[in-house]
């Protein structure tokens, strides 16, 4: 049977990217991307930001909603000091697998949770499961009429506090219009958007960063 677009990344990583070489994962994952087979990883441009708003974060706690091949988790991770944790949700166990051996080729399996399952039925959950309190830094990369119901249901589950950094991915292709209306209109975000493209294209899209001004 056909191998699967996932699978077919992972092994460009394992035949072009070094061991342990979290930069290298990347490149060999973008390479694939733009000359091989496009594939819906937030990219080199629009990764760039992300890792920009990442390192002024500073965070301790990072959630990711949305791993797909783990592109993404290995960019924020790779930038994150020894005692941190990140956790990432998502709920296509064939996505997970294949992101759990990106992972281990950046060699950074134990700095990352990836957990498989509806983001809506593990966020409830993840206080007790992981004795945290809040989460500094949101990425928000799955479904995207599931943005909305997500960052509500982590502020009802007390998982955003003052100064939580949600940025959310494809705001504008494939687009997450009430979530938009949501962050940019509601009081307890400062919200700002970074224009760039989608992912190897040169259509429009972009990110949006939305800090919680807490209660
Ligand atoms: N834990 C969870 N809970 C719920 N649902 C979950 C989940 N974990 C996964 N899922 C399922 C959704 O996973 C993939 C979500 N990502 C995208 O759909 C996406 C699509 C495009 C795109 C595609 C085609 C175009 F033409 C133009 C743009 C670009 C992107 O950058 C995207 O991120
Ligand atoms: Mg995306």
């Amino acid at each position: 049977t056909r191998t699967t677009r996932p699978q077919r990344l992972l092994q460009a990583v394992s035949i072009n990217a070094v061991r342990g070489d979290p930069d290298s994962v990347i490149k060999a994952i973008d390479h694939f991307c733009k000359h091989t087979e496009w594939a819906m990883n937030v990219g080199d441009e629009k990764g760039a930001i992300l890792d920009l708003v990442v390192m002024e974060t500073c965070p301790s706690t990072v959630l990711e909603l949305g791993t797909y091949c783990g592109y993404s988790t290995v960019r924020i991770t790779r930038l994150l000091p020894p005692a941190t944790k990140l956790i990432t949700v998502e709920m296509n166990p064939e996505y997970a697998h294949v992101a759990r051996q990106v992972i281990q080729h950046a060699g950074l399996q134990d700095k990352v949770c990836v957990l498989e399952g509806e983001s809506a039925d593990l966020i409830p959950k993840m206080a007790n499961m992981f004795g945290i309190q809040a989460f500094d830094f949101v990425f928000l990369d799955h479904w995207k009429d599931h943005y909305l119901p997500d960052i509500r249901l982590l502020e009802d589950c007390g998982l955003l506090a003052q100064g939580s950094v949600v940025l959310a991915d494809n705001v504008v292709c494939p687009g997450a219009p009430d979530y938009l209306n949501y962050v940019r209109y509601n009081l307890k975000y400062s919200s700002r958007f970074y224009q760039a493209h989608l992912e190897y294209t040169r259509v429009l899209d972009g990110l949006e960063r939305s800090e919680y001004q807490g209660d």
